[in-house]
């Protein structure tokens, strides 16, 4: 008769008697295991899982930091270092990078593994086959899954290959007539806010980050986007950035942070949508390219004539959503690095009057001391000073310190040890742009190191504030055009001023790094001819 018993150990004892040897004894074991599971309770069964697991999770976190530098154990169990990654501080990540070339830590289950020397940076940058970007599982659903910064490989390259035209010397000097308008505009409200407070040095964190945002969106948008939007997007973009943090709920819930993420995210994009319609509007009209948009359509209109293989990666439309999207990103990856480096060269400048003086001096002689000079790219290749300030504060106060990537298929990263795949791996900027052997007294703020034949210059496997390999920064040229610019305006026609304090050099971490005490400045009117203050 068939056996119909339901119970899985009598079916077990019924299917061992067919079976002999070594297949006996495997039998013979899950037996008493499965008899002795049922003799448990439910407590009992709870907490061997529970022990099963920790043991797991030891275990697992000793393979795969192998001979790295890193705690011995996983002291908090399971969820590892998590309280103190929502609050990180800079000194905390300095001591990781200085503690070995490879560090680790485990973070729940994701093993985290922190690349800190040059070479192994650049290795990981430039390893696509082994590595890809790796964004908080939130920021996929913020910038949305079919977001081109999302494609890997030839995709990716591709992509880029057509985005690149637009952040080229020509083409941002199209974009710097409106930027400097707008530059002006933003000297007459910094000298506003700072005559109300008569003058008293005050915060200005937040209006730095917002002239920043205007200028994007200037550059990105031109004329289409309105000064309310401008606004509405500067004043909000924070709860973007406060939403992608690196740790992070990854799902989306009403009223948290994540949720006034996505809400702020959607609305810019649908303001970049109604933009990239007029943009189309005003290229097939035959008008004047002025901003990324007008170029970027521009291209697509010139394509449909050329048959070379760079107007080929024009031939399809990119819808007005597509365009929407891209232009979000640009946001999304200028904003907070920008305004990173516009605090600290405000206060870095503001605090060596003889950096300041100098820069006074390149500003009036590139003019020829004529202040109707328009800026144009050929002015600001001349201010070779101001230039070599903003490149000195960019390696001083790197904005980005390290760019986490994810590994898609183990990797070897030295001879002796192999990042496991699903790990993240982080290359790190910093120690790089801080090499003493490269960079004498690399805590010293000194702009003339980037002199013409000087060893910092040479030493261009250090300079990693854009990253290297295929996805180095789209921006980094026109970052370099628009602050220099940014500075020498503010130079000549301001007399900014900071207050020192204790927390003035300490470094915040938020996303990018800012001065602690959130940057405490004042703006006067000057003459940019006799430097006289202009009340
Ligand atoms: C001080 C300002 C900036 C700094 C320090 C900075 C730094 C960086 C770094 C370190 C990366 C990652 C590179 C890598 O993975 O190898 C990056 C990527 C990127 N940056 Fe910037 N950036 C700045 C401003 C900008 C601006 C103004 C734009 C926009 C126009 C921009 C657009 C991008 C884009 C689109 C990427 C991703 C590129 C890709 O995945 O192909 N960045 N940036």
């Amino acid at each position: 008769m068939a056996d119909i018993s339901t119970d899985p150990v009598a079916q077990l004892h019924n299917a061992t008697s067919a079976l002999t040897g070594n297949e006996t004894a495997a039998a013979n074991f899950i037996l008493f295991a499965v008899n002795y599971v049922k003799s448990l309770s439910y407590f009992k069964i709870f907490v061997s899982l529970m022990c099963v697991l920790l043991v797991w999770d030891q275990v697992s976190y000793q393979i795969k930091k192998g001979s790295i530098v890193g705690p011995k154990w996983k002291w908090y169990p399971f969820i590892g270092p998590f309280l103190e990654s929502l609050d990180p501080k800079f000194e905390e990540y300095k001591a990781k990078w200085y503690s070995g070339d490879l560090s680790c830590v485990s973070i729940f289950h994701k093993f985290v593994i922190i690349a800190s020397s040059r070479d192994l940076a650049r290795k990981i940058l430039q390893a696509p086959k082994y590595v890809k970007p790796c964004v908080v599982d939130v920021a996929v659903k913020i910038l949305r899954p079919c977001n081109w910064v999302f494609l890997d490989g030839k995709a990716h390259t591709d992509y880029r290959r057509s985005l690149n035209g637009l952040f080229t010397k020509p083409a941002l000097a199209q974009y710097l007539p409106s930027l400097e308008a707008l530059m002006d505009k933003y000297m007459d409200k910094f000298v506003e806010i700072s005559k109300k407070n008569n003058y008293e040095p005050q915060v200005f964190f937040h209006e730095m980050r917002e002239i920043l945002c205007a200028l994007s969106l200037k550059a990105f948008c031109g004329d289409y986007i309105t000064e309310d939007q401008v606004r509405k997007i500067a004043d909000d973009y924070y709860l973007v950035t406060a939403a992608l943090e690196l740790v992070n709920f990854p799902i989306i819930i009403p009223f948290t942070k994540t949720w006034y993420g996505k809400k702020t995210a959607d609305a810019a994009m649908k303001v970049f949508e109604q933009c990239a319609q007029m943009a189309k509007d005003h290229i097939a009209a035959a008008g004047k390219s002025i901003c990324v948009m007008d170029a970027w359509v521009k291209l697509m209109h010139d394509a449909k004539h050329k048959n070379d293989e760079e107007s080929r990666l024009f031939h399809r439309e990119f819808t007005n959503k597509e365009i929407s999207e891209a232009i979000f990103t640009f946001l999304f990856a200028s904003q907070d690095a920008s305004s990173s480096l516009a605090c600290w060269l405000f206060q870095i400048v503001a605090d060596r009057p003889d950096v300041l003086q100098k820069i006074r001096e390149e500003q009036l002689a590139v003019r020829n001391s004529d202040m109707s000079t328009e800026m144009n790219i050929d002015l600001i290749d001349k201010m070779t000073y101001t230039n070599m300030v903003v490149k000195e504060t960019l390696r001083y106060r790197p904005p980005v310190l390290m760019v986490p990537y994810v590994v898609k298929q183990s990797f070897p990263v030295t001879a002796h040890y192999t990042a496991p795949k699903g790990s993240m791996l982080i290359p790190t900027l910093y120690p790089a742009l801080h090499d003493p052997e490269v960079y004498e007294n690399p805590d010293e703020f000194i702009p003339e190191r980037w002199e013409e034949g000087s060893p910092a210059n040479a030493a261009k496997k250090n300079w990693l504030v854009f990253g290297c390999g295929p996805h180095v920064c789209l921006g980094q040229t026109y970052v370099m055009i628009t602050f220099t610019a940014l500075l020498g305006k503010f130079a000549l026609y301001t007399d900014f001023k900071h207050k020192v304090t204790p927390l003035s050099e300490k470094i915040k971490v938020f996303a990018t790094i800012f001065p602690k005490d959130d940057l405490l400045l004042s703006f006067k009117r000057r003459d940019p001819l006799t430097g006289q203050i202009v009340e």
